[in-house]
């Protein structure tokens, strides 16, 4: 049956078999499916709703460095702030609002500190913290977020975030310029370690880590911060899963959060856990160009 024999006429003296509305379509129905990190993400989003943690709107790539760095008590002098280790942006080069009043107290607690700390007794400068970079951890919006909260009215919190990190390092078998920042951040009264020890291993278990181990690390924005690491079963050997620690005060009071509230934090990426799981050597057959299906 022909468009040419419907317009013709020609169709009627024509004998046609009953349409088969059974049949299967010639060509076999591919589905569409998710990458495996969007798959591992939405699957790592889920265990953080089931534990009754918030998502945190991450959808800023560029960041001040402000919020990035100063915010969090990292010194305007750390080696992790140089252009070799992160994306500074040209163009919009200069941050345009922080609050003023909170950039004064960030200012003070660099220099010469407060709430029981002596700071870095060390020059501050405003030009330093007003660059706009591209943000190398998504603790730059729990900062955002934690000051928000104290602004508002301090309540306890359960907060997590899920995106893009962009860091200047040398590419290699299993590190890329970017990867994805998973982060959790519990505010609440009187937090010990012992509660960040137990958060994370609540978390850990939901992915079927049981054998945790902490080990003592140094982040600027933490103290006590830790390793995580775990025991792998299929690799027969420690594994770091992570890194945590308890917001330092000298990030939280600037802020505005009380004295008596303390805050866990813990943070592991989406592309090792992927590697692991789907048995991936190279980064590169994960993300990139030519991705095997
Ligand atoms: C530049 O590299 C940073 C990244 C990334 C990372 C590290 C630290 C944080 C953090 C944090 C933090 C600390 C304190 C307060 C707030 C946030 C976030 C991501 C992973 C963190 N890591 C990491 O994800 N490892 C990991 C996680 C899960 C996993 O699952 C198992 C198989 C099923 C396996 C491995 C540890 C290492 O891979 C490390 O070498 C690489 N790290």
């Amino acid at each position: 049956l022909t468009k040419e024999m419907i317009e013709s006429g020609q169709w009627k003296g024509k004998n046609f078999k009953p349409f088969n509305f059974k049949s299967k379509g010639r060509l076999e129905q591919r589905s569409g499916h998710l990458h495996p990190l969007m798959q591992l993400r939405s699957e790592f989003r889920q265990i953080f709703l089931e534990m009754g943690f918030t998502e945190m709107p991450t959808n800023n790539f560029i960041e001040s460095a402000f919020w990035n760095f100063d915010a969090l008590f990292q010194p305007q002098k750390h080696p992790a702030r140089d252009a070799q280790d992160t994306f500074y942006v040209a163009d919009p080069a200069k941050t345009i609002t922080v609050p003023e009043d909170y950039l004064e107290r960030v200012k003070k607690t660099h220099t010469v500190g407060g709430y029981g700390s002596t700071g870095y007794q060390s020059d501050w400068s405003r030009d330093e913290a007003n660059k706009n970079l591209l943000r190398t951890h998504t603790t730059a919006v729990s900062a955002r977020m934690l000051y928000r909260l104290a602004q508002e009215g301090f309540k306890p919190v359960k907060y997590f975030s899920i995106d893009r990190v962009f860091r200047n390092e040398t590419l290699d078998a299993t590190h890329l310029a970017e990867f994805h920042q998973l982060e959790g951040v519990v505010a609440d009264y009187n937090l010990s370690v012992k509660n960040l020890m137990g958060v994370i291993k609540a978390f850990f278990e939901k992915i079927g880590i049981t054998k945790l181990r902490f080990k003592p690390a140094y982040n600027p924005y933490t103290e006590p911060s830790m390793e995580i690491f775990s025991f792998h079963e299929g690799l027969k050997k420690w594994v770091e899963v992570g890194n945590s620690g308890m917001f330092r005060p000298e990030m939280l009071r600037p802020m505005g959060i009380p004295e008596n509230i303390t805050v866990a934090a813990w943070g592991l990426s989406l592309e090792r856990p992927a590697m692991i799981m789907y048995e991936i050597n190279n980064i590169r057959e994960l993300v990139g160009p030519r991705v095997k299906m």
